[in-house]
């Protein structure tokens, strides 16, 4: 099979990058895949795993010859990444690798490459989220088929080059993704929603719980649906602050929303209004089952 491309290089190999290099070694996407990072250890780690074919602690050298480049670190060390990386390609964009991301918010990444660009997108990088991962991090948690019937999102721009966006859409289907296109604004909106909302309830209750003084007898006969609702926050702490940072306006407008409805069903348990907590239940239920049915049927197909 010939691969699609020669070299990709992954800026950040963890639990995303890391799933993303296997899945385009499997896949023949790219010929070769070549890590870069902070901390060798990992890289190394990469390299025996058979995750990445080679490694280089140099940023210059990690971005000489590659053909895609995939920024795969926390959100706000992202940020810092796009402002080192843009300059170098000042006056000779047709250098310039195509580069994406990987990283939860876009809004912070938009804003960091349009400030390193002049004010506009650079032609060939192309933001991205793909909508899969899970409460683990590290290289040694990553999969080939992490992204496998899950979704991807796009935000591309109109200053962006069509092949740069063709080239990004086609790594993420050749992963077995479904890729769909959004605006910056309604994906960071959106995920604030059905991604950072869960994760910043279950960090405070988990937080609120282990700080009761019966915390002990609350998590031994804690049962199945406490399992289930505070599974993500096990997820790395310091993923999710540089989220709650990069995406504060979205998170905060969600919590306030929230914060609203809990309002309202503390008021329906305090005056025992059951036709109340009944509605808000039963909506809940048809929603949550129609959600599971919508699931299932994406599994299956
Ligand atoms: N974990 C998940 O379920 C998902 C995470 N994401 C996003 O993907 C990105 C990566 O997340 P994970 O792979 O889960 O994290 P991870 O912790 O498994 O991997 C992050 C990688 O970035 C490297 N890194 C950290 N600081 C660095 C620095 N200053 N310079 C160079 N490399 C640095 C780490 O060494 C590690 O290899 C984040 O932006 C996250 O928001 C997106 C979808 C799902
Ligand atoms: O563990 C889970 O269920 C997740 O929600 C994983 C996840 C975390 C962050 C993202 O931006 C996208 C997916």
């Amino acid at each position: 099979m010939t691969a699609r491309i020669d070299t990709t290089v992954i800026l950040g190999l963890g639990l995303i990058g890391g799933s993303l290099a296997r899945a385009l070694k499997a896949r023949g996407f790219s010929a070769r895949v070549i890590g870069h990072g902070h901390r060798e250890a990992s890289l190394a780690r990469g390299v025996e795993l058979g995750v990445i074919d080679d490694y280089t602690m140099d940023l210059n050298a990690a971005l000489e010859g590659a053909d895609v480049v995939v920024v795969a670190t926390p959100t706000l060390v992202a940020a810092g990444m796009l402002e080192r990386i843009l300059p170098l390609y000042a006056g000779r964009e047709e250098a310039m690798p195509v580069i994406t991301d990987v990283a939860s918010v876009k809004g912070n990444l938009q804003r960091a490459a349009q400030g390193a660009w002049g004010g506009r997108m650079p032609p060939r990088l192309v933001l991205g989220h793909p909508i899969a991962g899970s409460e683990r991090s590290g290289v040694e948690a990553s999969r080939a088929d992490l992204f496998r019937n899950h979704r991807v999102i796009l935000t591309p721009d109109a200053d962006n080059e069509p092949a740069a966006v063709q080239l990004v859409r086609d790594m993420w289907l050749a992963t077995g993704a479904e890729v769909v296109d959004m605006s910056v604004a309604s994906h960071d909106a959106v995920l604030a929603a059905t991604s950072h909302l869960p994760h910043m309830l279950a960090y405070a209750l988990v937080d609120a719980l282990a700080q009761s003084p019966a915390s002990d007898d609350i998590f031994r006969f804690a049962a199945g649906g406490f399992r289930d609702f505070t599974r993500i926050a096990s997820s790395d702490p310091v993923m999710w602050r540089d989220i709650a940072i990069a995406n504060r306006e979205a998170v905060l407008a969600t919590i306030d929303q929230f914060s609203g409805h809990l309002a309202a069903l503390r008021k329906a348990v305090d005056t025992q209004d059951a036709e109340g907590m009944l509605q808000t239940f039963s909506r809940a239920k048809a929603a949550r089952d129609e959600f599971a049915a919508m699931l299932e049927a994406r599994q299956r197909n």
